[in-house]
């Protein structure tokens, strides 16, 4: 119908109401909400949406409660080494997936992991996965500020300025262009300090269902709203051209 998106966010909120919803065991939220990343990203690669972003685990999940968060990095190791067996997703669409975040908050097994995961799917160029973990974007801005002053130290810059560039070279998730579309599930309409820099010109979108509950009509009619929206925006953009012509 229009202009296909070509990068896609996903902050996956409800896993642990879904869980409490149908009386499931704690942690059995998560792992459906996992079946429900797969369908999203086979949705995505399919249609040709090359970038997509998921919202696994912020530095302020680290307060949850000792065991939530070690069932949740067994599961987050346990699917990073599924990502890269020959049958996944990942090899399917040659998907290359990188860990954004502060990888060294990670437990040492699941960020060597990850770090195994990067390297196996360093060659695949096709479509890009990455995972935020350890991530907020307070946590990513303050870090690309501090890497662009030392490196301006480094090079004995005469004019120590940090421009627009320096940081927006730093950020972790230089690896994507900015977000077209955000979803964020569970009828929410927050960031959460999720991609507060690059989602300036992002579409927001928040169907009311849970997590592990979303579905290809869902995702369909994100991208149609983001369609209708960037429509509404360029007929806007052309009538002032006119106007601006015409000597408005
Ligand atoms: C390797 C990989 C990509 C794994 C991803 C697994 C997965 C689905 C992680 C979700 C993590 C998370 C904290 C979601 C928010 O739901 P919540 O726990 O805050 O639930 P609530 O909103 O109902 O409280």
């Amino acid at each position: 119908m229009g202009p296909l998106p070509n990068h896609i966010a996903f902050i996956m909120d409800g896993n642990r109401r879904y869980a409490k919803k149908l009386n499931l065991i704690d942690g059995a939220g998560h792992k459906v909400g996992f079946l429900a990343v797969t369908s999203m990203l086979k949705f995505c690669y399919e249609l040709g949406v090359r970038n997509v972003t998921i919202y696994a685990f912020s530095i302020d999940n680290f307060k949850r409660s000792p065991e939530e968060v070690q069932s949740l990095m067994e599961l987050m190791q346990e699917k990073i080494e599924g990502l890269i067996k020959d049958e996944s997703i990942v090899n399917c669409y040659g998907v290359r997936v990188y860990f954004v975040g502060n990888l060294k908050l990670l437990s040492e097994p699941v960020r060597l992991a990850a770090e195994r995961a990067m390297l196996a799917t360093a060659k695949n160029s096709k479509a890009v996965l990455s995972i935020c973990v350890a991530y907020t974007s307070t946590n990513e801005i303050v870090n690309a500020v501090e890497e662009s002053v030392e490196e301006k130290i480094e090079h004995h810059e005469s004019e120590p300025l940090i421009k627009l560039v320096d940081i927006e070279k730093h950020m972790y998730m230089a690896v994507a262009p900015d977000p077209d579309i955000i979803i964020r599930t569970s009828g929410e309409a927050r960031l959460s300090n999720f991609l507060l820099w690059q989602s300036a010109f992002c579409y927001l979108y928040s169907p009311s269902v849970l997590w592990p509950e979303i579905g290809l009509r869902h995702f369909l009619w994100a991208i149609l709203n983001f369609q209708r929206h960037h429509s509404y925006l360029n007929k806007k953009g052309e009538q002032l051209q006119h106007l601006l012509q015409d000597g408005f």
